[in-house]
């Protein structure tokens, strides 16, 4: 069964990309499905609106809550998971994406503004799961593109979505360390060459030597990766250098 992905923005054609590409052809053969919902279907006044001022003053505006109610009451089946992208969110990393990836259902509700009143999500949390995420630490100007990252690392891992040239199996994070450089031909290019290694045939020496890589790049870029990965004597020996 295709997994279901619904949208909810003020903005759709912000999500256009999604019907593009790799996700565009999955979406035409059934194996997702992903619904946009422009929120302003769920407004009452003429003028369409779906913020006010913020009690308490401060800046910005803030979503309204009985238009995310109405709009999320017809979107959202009891089964469904839904997210909410935001800057105050827990972190979104490949673990979220592989434990969504079981989800037959996902809602993403796109806020913009200074955000969404707070009922809408103590509201929907009666009766469904809810996740504030966040995908790193800045600011955007709407949830939309969040949206987009966190479908594309879900859809991704769904069977049939990637052609088996690349299969999700060996993604960077898979051992908790980076992914090292990569090469292709030719070995000589602009007077730089691919390290012998790779050329020599050896597997067992091309295995560790990218081993190596993936150890010095995640000490160098992100150590705190470190302390999570599950490293040998060998790993620790190289990293002692
Ligand atoms: C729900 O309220 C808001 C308010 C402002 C912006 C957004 C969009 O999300 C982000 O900016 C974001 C997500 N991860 N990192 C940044 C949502």
């Amino acid at each position: 069964p295709p997994a279901r992905f619904d949208i909810v923005t003020i903005f759709p054609e912000y999500l256009e990309p999604l019907r593009a590409s790799l996700l565009g052809k999955a979406s035409a053969r059934g194996l997702v499905e992903i619904r946009v919902h422009n929120l302003r279907e769920w407004t009452h006044d003429v003028h369409r609106t779906v913020d006010d001022a913020p009690y308490g003053g401060g800046p910005g505006m803030v979503m309204k809550p009985d238009v995310w109610g109405a709009a999320l009451d017809d979107v959202c089946p009891g089964g469904a998971l839904l997210v909410v992208p935001s800057p105050a969110g827990r972190p979104f990393s490949q673990a979220t994406a592989q434990r969504w990836a079981k989800e037959r259902h996902l809602v993403f509700a796109c806020g913009r503004y200074e955000g969404i009143d707070q009922r809408v999500i103590d509201d929907a949390a009666r009766r469904m799961r809810v996740e504030e995420v966040s995908i790193g630490d800045y600011v955007l100007i709407g949830g939309e593109v969040a949206t987009m990252v966190m479908i594309e690392s879900v859809a991704r891992l769904r069977p049939g979505v990637l052609g088996n040239a690349h299969s999700h199996q060996d993604d960077s994070f898979s051992d908790g360390l980076l992914e090292g450089p990569s090469y292709t031909r030719p070995h000589s290019w602009r007077g730089l060459d691919v390290p012998e290694v790779l050329l020599s045939g050896d597997h067992m020496r091309v295995d560790r030597w990218r081993r190596e890589q993936s150890l010095l790049r995640t000490a160098a870029r992100r150590p705190e990766l470190l302390e999570s990965a599950e490293l040998g004597p060998a790993d620790h020996a190289l990293l002692a250098e």
